[in-house]
């Protein structure tokens, strides 16, 4: 098959609508009021420091705080990741700069049709489907052997490098997460990490949101959860978008430039037995300004059954979750006819 026959129906990047002062698409526009609101409450989402968690220095209090974080919220802002601030604005620095390239240099990475890796926006699963307000960049990072070099900008040049170095950091935030995550329910070190398997998945999403004529009609992501372990959010250094959903009302998150926003995802809701929260959440767009984020999704190893972990099942807490095998291909069903995807796994 000729190349250019596997690509998708020529659709404009978001980007190009506005760079060509397009008007805005029907497709984008959220009918019956579910657009955005920008002006929802702040919520400060507790701050755990790793360095706190990390097994030669464990303190109570960190955990204690970073259960009840997962249990009410589902994320938290982690600080003490062993990153410098100097070096989380380099991976934002090469993420605009990716962006900035001209769209035919970006278009040598589109994704293909039926295939979410590569650039490109939402994949058009049916005809009511309402656009998200964004561009994306999605690549697979882990296992390397699975990594699609063809899709890795060369431009800029140290975007590869940068990507490489973030998520090898990233590597060691989680399994000083997912350890922490363990020890704050008293359980082995180790039981989400083996549930996690060898051959976990580790994938990047550089998300690219630009500027909205009408944020209020038109969503950055329309509300959805992570069909991840936990997803790791480094978020842009100045504009906010992202909100989180608790008891039906809609919070935004404040930006802390030096931490990485870590939250809970279907698969350790299911592992955890429904103690920590996967959380609804969903992006705002805006009129003055674009906005980047980068958000890592770790997640189990396809093929390995997950489920609660045995410590958390007995008669006073019943099992609430089904073992479960390749999550991630149920939650694109799932999500297909607007149905939340840990409903699958619900007993
Ligand atoms: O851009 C953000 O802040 C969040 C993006 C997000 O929720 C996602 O990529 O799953
Ligand atoms: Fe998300």
């Amino acid at each position: 098959m000729a190349e250019s026959a596997k690509k998708e129906l020529p659709r404009k990047a978001v980007q190009e609508l506005v760079i060509d002062g397009d008007q805005l698409p029907e497709k984008y526009i959220h009918k019956g009021g579910d657009g955005g609101v920008l002006d929802v409450p702040l919520v400060q989402i507790p701050v755990v420091d790793l360095a706190l968690l990390s097994s030669f220095s464990t303190s109570t209090e960190e955990l204690q705080k970073l259960r009840s974080a997962l249990s009410s919220w589902g994320c938290f802002q982690a600080i003490n990741h062993g990153m410098t601030h100097t070096f989380l604005d380099e991976v934002r620095e090469a993420t605009k700069q990716f962006f900035d390239l001209p769209m035919a240099v970006k278009r040598k990475y589109s994704r293909e049709v039926d295939d979410i890796e590569g650039y490109g926006n939402d994949m058009i699963l049916s005809q009511q489907q309402t656009l998200d307000w964004t561009d994306r960049l999605y690549l697979t990072v882990n296992p390397q052997d699975q990594r699609r070099l063809k899709f890795w900008p060369e431009s800029p040049e140290d975007f590869r490098d940068i990507l490489d170095d973030y998520t090898i950091k990233l590597g060691k935030v989680t399994e000083v997460v997912l350890k922490g995550m363990a020890r704050s329910l008293n359980l082995e070190d180790d039981c989400f990490l083996e549930q996690y398997g060898k051959r976990s998945t580790m994938t990047a999403r550089f998300n690219y949101y630009p500027k909205c004529p009408r944020p209020d009609l038109v969503l950055g992501v329309k509300p959805h959860a992570d069909g991840s372990g936990i997803t790791i959010l480094l978020q842009d250094k100045e504009v906010e978008g992202l909100q989180f959903q608790k008891d039906n009302q809609w919070f935004k998150v404040p930006i802390i430039s030096e931490a990485l926003l870590i939250n809970v995802g279907d698969q350790a809701e299911i592992m955890s037995n429904g103690i920590f929260k996967s959380p609804v959440h969903r992006v705002v767009t805006n009129s003055e300004t674009e906005r980047i984020s980068l958000a890592v999704f770790c997640i189990p190893e396809p093929g390995k059954e997950i489920g609660p972990v045995d410590g958390l099942v007995n008669e006073s807490s019943p099992r609430l979750y089904k073992k479960m095998k390749n999550f991630v291909d149920i939650y694109f069903q799932y999500y297909q006819q607007g149905k939340r995807p840990i409903d699958a796994a619900k007993i």
